[in-house]
């Protein structure tokens, strides 16, 4: 059969998903937000949308707007939203069977976590709440209509940049009540601390549950969030957890008998899996509903009568729901979500339940990004096709699972190919080897658009879930726990082999990519392997060291990723870092980084960009101006962050492709 068309980076401003889910209690609709990239601002963009059961779509809201912390109210006539229509972001209503919307609030700064009260009253939020700082210097003597430079910036808190929001203002973020009837919203908490995490109300009105981490020394105790009650009545704060280890997403049970929550004891390791616990909130008894998963929980809905959870957890790559009572064993639903990480094919999904148990989820397959699923009577529907206008007809790359033995130990690793299209086995073909970041994060069969368009220009694309990966349970998390870069390594370069033994590959045209994580073992596999052709490291730690003392999130790497601080082990830092084996690099090798990434600074592909060029070995750098670590999320910076991969390779393919 004839080629149609293939995907071109272009494509990206095309590219649809469904995110923010809400279905109505009787299951027969479900409000998302149906987000699209626009061309003209570069960014993703998103209107309200309702798809009934039978797929028929309306707009609910429409214009150019961001749209998003959607809250459908407890008896569904509501549907609470934060929109940035009116230049800034503020919390708007709309009226479901009249369809009248209001802005609902006048706010200076961005409002989250919309959560209604039971009686459809209040809505409970979230804002960061400005602090008046006062520089410890002012200049003397600047004449009256000079123009001096900007005044220096005074910093002295732990956080003083985050990735993606820049330079930190002092300031906390305070729990917020509006009513529903619009008006002034009332501060209900004012003290120093972020309360910052997901909340619940109780069924009588009466409390407030929230996660945060209001420890004395919080900001070096970065996961130490737990639940906290507030009374309305008083204004009464007071703990419900207490232990060491992240403790949030609290849920009231319907009846208001139970309080669910996430959560893990913390022992110092890279990872724990994340249980369910519930508390019966008159005794205080709590029971953990998944000591025996072996997976991490990443979020719950209690079921309309309380007698059980609807779970999300991921699982070998894909993202499943489950049923799990009160008293018994889980129930499988489905294992169909994911889709919103349309970048790379990292599990990235969210799903809502109605009260008569009919789940929607965000709906994945390997060659379109999140559509609207549906699981009711033992079936997975698929609701929309956000997507088959714009890539309907073309051929995309079908991609397969494979499984493997690493040649470090024998352990069984998974992955996947991305077949270019109109792909003949007979025919033998470059190979690019993509890897993920984290390190403990999980790829699987979902659409990405980077792996797309690799497979488009020609290329078997293989990715790859290495030891660390999450969705294998603890051990396999754990083995990368003071040891990364490590076997993962020989995981990646058995997946090179096992694939090469296919028949396919030119051996001689093997490249490696991958970012963040994945660029640390793009590098870490340049320094200690010749077999590529050519790589591209994308946002890379190069050297944990300065990594430890620039990125943002520091207090938390130094403390859970390596045995002591920097300059206390000294040779355990640098020899993990791929740095220490720039010396031995001929791979023509280019470095990828976003200006403004806060989490794995530009200075890391700088130092690598410099000692490649002390080296003599081939390099460039491609800096992205204002990108943070999420390239991706600008349109037009994924493209760029595709085309100079491809562009890069070209360099060193025996045979350029020619471009139509
Ligand atoms: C508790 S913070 C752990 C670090 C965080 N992990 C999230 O998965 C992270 O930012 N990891 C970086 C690498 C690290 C700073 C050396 C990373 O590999 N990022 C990946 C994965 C990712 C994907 C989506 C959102 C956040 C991270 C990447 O950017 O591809």
């Amino acid at each position: 059969t004839e080629l149609s068309e293939t995907l071109q980076s272009q494509d990206v401003f095309d590219l649809e998903y469904a995110a923010d889910l809400n279905i109505t209690n009787d299951g027969s609709e479900v409000y998302f937000i149906r987000h699209y990239m626009d061309i003209h601002s570069d960014k993703k963009l998103g209107n309200i949308w309702k798809v009934t059961q039978n797929g028929e779509l309306t707009p609910v809201t429409t214009g150019k707007h961001q749209q998003y912390g959607m809250a459908l109210s407890p008896d569904n006539k509501r549907l609470a939203y934060i929109s940035s229509e009116s230049g800034n972001p503020q919390i708007h209503m709309q009226w479901l069977e009249t369809g009248a919307t209001g802005q609902m609030t006048n706010l200076t700064t961005a409002p989250s976590r919309l959560t209604w009260s039971a009686d459809g009253k209040y809505l409970a939020f979230q804002m960061f709440v400005p602090e008046k700082a006062t520089p410890p210097v002012s200049l003397p003597g600047k004449p009256e209509g000079a123009e001096w430079a900007e005044p220096a910036i005074y910093i002295d808190d732990v956080y003083y940049r985050f990735d993606g929001g820049g330079y930190t203002k002092p300031g906390y973020t305070q729990i917020f009540l509006l009513s529903a009837q619009g008006g002034t919203p009332r501060q209900l908490t004012f003290d120093e601390f972020n309360n910052n995490g997901a909340m619940s109300w109780s069924q009588d009105g009466k409390q407030l549950y929230f996660s945060a981490n209001r420890h004395q020394n919080f900001r070096l105790e970065p996961v130490n969030t737990d639940i906290y009650r507030y009374e309305l009545a008083s204004g009464e704060i007071s703990a419900v957890t207490d232990r060491n280890g992240p403790d949030n997403q609290p849920s009231v049970s319907p009846d208001g008998r139970y309080l669910a929550y996430l959560g893990y004891d913390d022992r110092g390791t890279n990872y724990e899996n994340t249980q369910v616990y519930v508390r019966d909130l008159s005794s205080g008894k709590t029971q953990s509903l998944t000591a025996d998963l072996d997976r991490s929980v990443d979020s719950l809905h209690w079921d309309g009568s309380s007698r059980g959870l609807y779970i999300q957890y991921d699982d070998q790559g894909k993202t499943r729901v489950a049923y799990q009572p009160l008293k018994g064993k889980a129930k499988q639903l489905t294992d169909k979500l994911g889709g919103q990480s349309y970048g790379r094919p990292y599990t990235s999904s969210e799903f809502d339940v109605a009260s008569d148990g009919t789940v929607t989820f965000t709906y994945s397959a390997p060659d379109r990004p999140a559509d609207v699923g549906l699981h009711t009577g033992g079936k997975d529907i698929q609701l929309t096709h956000l997507n088959d206008d714009a890539l309907g007809h073309k051929t995309l790359a079908k991609v397969e699972e494979f499984w493997f033995k690493s040649s470090a130990d024998g352990r069984d690793i998974q992955g996947w190919i991305a077949y270019p299209p109109g792909f003949d086995k007979d025919k033998k073909y470059p190979m690019v080897l993509e890897i993920h970041g984290g390190p403990v994060t999980a790829y699987g069969p979902h659409f990405a658009a980077e792996i797309q368009l690799y497979a488009a220009a020609g290329y078997v694309v293989v990715y790859i879930n290495p030891r660390g990966s999450s969705s294998y349970g603890e051990e396999f998390a754990q083995t990368i726990h003071l040891n990364y870069p490590s076997q993962d390594y020989d995981d990646l370069m058995s997946a090179v082999d096992t694939v090469i033994d296919k028949g396919f590959i030119d051996e001689r045209e093997l490249f490696v990519t991958g970012g963040s994580g994945g660029g640390v073992l793009s590098a870490w596999i340049v320094g200690h392997t010749d077999r590529f052709k050519a790589a591209v490291v994308a946002k890379p730690v190069i050297n944990w060291y300065s990594f430890v003392l620039t990125s943002d999130f520091y207090p938390y790497f130094y403390k859970y990723w390596f045995a002591a601080k920097p300059w206390e082990d000294l040779e355990g830092y640098m020899q993990r870092s791929p740095i220490s084996y720039v010396g031995n690099v001929t791979t023509p090798t280019m470095l990828l980084t976003g200006e403004a990434d806060y989490r794995t600074p530009i200075s890391e592909s700088e130092q690598y960009y410099q000692a490649l060029k002390l080296q003599g070995v081939e390099t460039a750098m491609v800096r992205i101006p204002d990108a943070p670590h999420g390239i991706y999320k600008r349109p037009s910076n994924l493209m760029s962050k595709v085309e100079y991969i491809l562009w890069w390779f070209e360099q060193y393919r025996d045979e350029r492709p020619v471009k139509n």
